[in-house]
């Protein structure tokens, strides 16, 4: 399947759910965007009109679209879409949920893992919507630590749990493939709230993310 398609499926899909209307597709917005790549890549020496390069600007527009997809996208009707009642009040975690997201300072990539927990109170979400609201934030312009603030606040006024944590490990291509070109760090930023403040449960989700139980 080429990527138009994936990209064309994945949000066949969440429109099917009933998220929210995407329309970032259009034919006036990827030409209007496409226009200005072309221009761009004359900016920087390349000559659009090579064979190689004549539905590249068309091509960049839809991908940038793609990965800005989340704007358009409400992750507190994502949680909402899926809550139900129930009496479960130990630690949730859903771990290792990969995200590629584009750093506002350079839009380049910025890509990794978030780790993510809450203690319910009364209500649970329905888990493959956590992934999802990480999804709907990363697909924007971001820093990592808003990133990871917004995902908790979006968890915790959703669900009213007894807390929330999230723990997010990337890897910043404006990092490592130009500027300081360090290819090894990785940046790690984490948000708590409730229950999570106590250093004993945050130590438990800490160890539990860390271990490989399956
Ligand atoms: N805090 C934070 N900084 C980020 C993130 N992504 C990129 N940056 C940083 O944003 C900063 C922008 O700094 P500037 O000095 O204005 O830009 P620059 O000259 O391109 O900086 P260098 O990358 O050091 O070459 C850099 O230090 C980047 O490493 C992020 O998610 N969080
Ligand atoms: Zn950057």
């Amino acid at each position: 399947m080429d990527d138009k398609n994936i990209e064309g499926q994945l949000l066949d899909e969440l429109e099917m759910d009933g998220y929210q209307k995407i329309d970032r597709y259009n034919t006036h917005k990827i030409k209007q965007l496409a226009d200005k790549y072309r221009e761009i890549l004359k900016d920087i020496g390349e000559d659009p009109t090579r064979p190689g390069l004549l539905n590249t600007p068309e091509r960049v527009a839809k991908a940038l679209l793609y990965f800005t997809h989340g704007y358009d996208m409400d992750p507190a009707g994502i949680i909402r879409s899926a809550l139900f009642e129930e009496e479960y009040s130990q630690m949730v975690i859903v771990k290792d949920i990969e995200l590629y997201s584009l750093c506002e300072h350079h839009m380049v990539p910025f890509f990794g893992k978030a780790h993510i927990a809450y203690i319910p109170k009364g209500k649970i979400v329905g888990l493959s919507k956590i992934p999802r609201v990480v999804d709907v934030f990363a697909r924007r312009l971001q820093v990592q630590e808003r990133l990871t603030n917004d995902i908790k606040d979006c968890l915790h006024n959703t669900l009213q749990p007894a807390g929330v944590a999230v723990v997010i490990e990337c890897t910043h291509l404006c990092m490592c493939m130009r500027g300081v070109q360090k290819q090894n760090s990785v940046t790690t930023t984490s948000a708590f709230t409730g229950e999570f403040a106590k250093e004993t449960t945050r130590a438990e989700f800490m160890r539990l993310i860390s271990a490989n139980l399956v």
